[in-house]
């Protein structure tokens, strides 16, 4: 029996009555040519609808996040920096606006979604708009909003306009229930934190309107991004990010998780890296759509003998604030990321030592410009 029929016949009153709460903005039904709500005539997916020598029209949203500048310079880098267009709901820095498209995009506002996605041509979206963890717990209330009425949005944008998106998840997708040391990809997931619900809730939305509707979707559970020259938004694990300029800039630290919490952390070239090549991954070597992505794992501790063999007067203090702790024991210690190491050759480039290198490189450099000013 065909797919499509097949699928009808299990979720057929679904394309009646759509279950997408996304409306708030747009008609009850929004009637677009293409529409999750419509079952494609065949069951072949469609992709972006750029040929192989062209590039991508990339949008990015919550581009001014941690994470968001840094993929935009590496995707203009390779799609040319016209091709690539930052978004957010805040008011970019002189550098970042001159350094290729800007413009507002509320993903709230669904039609200013389309708008934007119409107009620009856009063939792929790096949805990055999101509450983490700390701030989320902070303000249930909005982090649902945008962590699920605005992922709703894009999934619908995305999907009628043939677009392929991609939406970061990460390691506060797992809960205290799921094996922790490793955690494969395929596990319980039972998070206790908003944050953790609403990213969940999109690698079971992506997936399924990948299934049902042929979105292209691809998903890379991040776990702790450490950067240095973009902050974190508000999370469990911006103490790894914190330490750093802490230690070149006061020789000491106060660290808010206990010595001996282990998590997931990466470099963030590595983080960027990893979501272009599995955007560039051929669809048939990808046998999931929602992959773990890992390289190393530390507790505060190991860190700081790490920082302590270039910072020799360094000292570091514990004050735990229960609300990260409580997050950060739920949370994988490991990650075990062996399907996209096999798939699409996931491989990172940054253990400790070169991210500590890095990191006190940049704060050092930092400083003495700063110095020298
Ligand atoms: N940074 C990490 O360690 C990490 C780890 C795992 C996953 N992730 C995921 O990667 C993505 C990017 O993370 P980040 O660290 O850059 O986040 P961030 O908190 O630094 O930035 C999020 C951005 O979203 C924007 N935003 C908030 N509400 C919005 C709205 N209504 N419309 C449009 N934009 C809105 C904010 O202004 C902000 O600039 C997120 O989805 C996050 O969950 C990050
Ligand atoms: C791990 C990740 O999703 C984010 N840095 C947080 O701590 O919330």
């Amino acid at each position: 029996m065909p797919v499509v029929r097949m699928l009808r016949q299990v979720v057929g009153p679904l394309a009646q009555h759509p279950a997408c709460g996304c409306g708030t903005y747009g008609p009850p039904v929004r009637s677009l040519a293409i529409s999750p709500r419509q079952v494609p005539a065949d069951a072949s997916f469609h992709s972006s609808s750029f040929s192989d020598t062209d590039h991508p029209r990339v949008l990015i949203t919550g581009g001014l996040g941690q994470l968001g500048v840094g993929l935009a310079n590496l995707l203009r880098k390779r799609f040319g920096k016209d091709n690539v267009i930052l978004s957010d709901i805040r008011k970019p820095p002189d550098h970042v606006f001159h350094s290729g498209p800007f413009i507002y995009s509320d993903i709230l506002d669904y039609k200013n979604l389309r708008e934007i996605v119409v107009n620009n041509r856009i063939t792929w979206l790096f949805h990055y708009s999101a509450l983490l963890s700390a701030v989320g717990e902070a303000n249930v209330p909005l982090a649902r909003a945008v962590n699920i009425t605005g992922l709703h949005n894009i999934l619908d944008t995305a999907s009628e306009h043939s677009v392929r998106l991609f939406v970061p998840s990460t390691i506060g997708a797992f809960g205290p229930t799921s094996p922790r040391n490793p955690t494969p990809d395929l596990c319980i997931q039972r998070p206790r934190t908003i944050y953790g619900v609403s990213k969940v809730h999109a690698e079971l939305m992506g997936e399924y309107y990948h299934y049902r509707y042929g979105l292209d979707f691809r998903c890379l559970r991040y776990p702790g991004i450490i950067s240095a020259d973009s902050q974190p938004g508000g999370g469990t694990t911006d103490y790894a990010v914190q330490i750093f300029h802490d230690a070149m800039k006061h020789g000491k630290f106060e660290c808010n998780l206990e010595a001996s919490t282990r998590l997931p952390m990466m470099y963030i070239d590595d983080c960027l890296r990893a979501t272009l090549e599995v955007m560039e991954a051929p669809a048939e070597s990808l046998s999931m759509r929602t992959y773990n992505i890992s390289a190393v794992s530390f507790t505060p501790e190991e860190l700081a003998q790490e920082v302590l063999k270039h910072v020799p007067e360094f000292q570091i203090t514990y004050n735990v604030d229960a609300v990260r702790q409580a997050i950060a024991d739920s949370w994988p210690m490991n990650f075990d990321d062996s399907n996209a190491r096999k798939d699409w050759g996931w491989k990172h480039d940054f253990d400790l030592p070169e991210l500590v290198t890095t990191m006190l490189n940049f704060y050092g450099s930092d400083a003495r410009v700063a110095q020298a000013n």
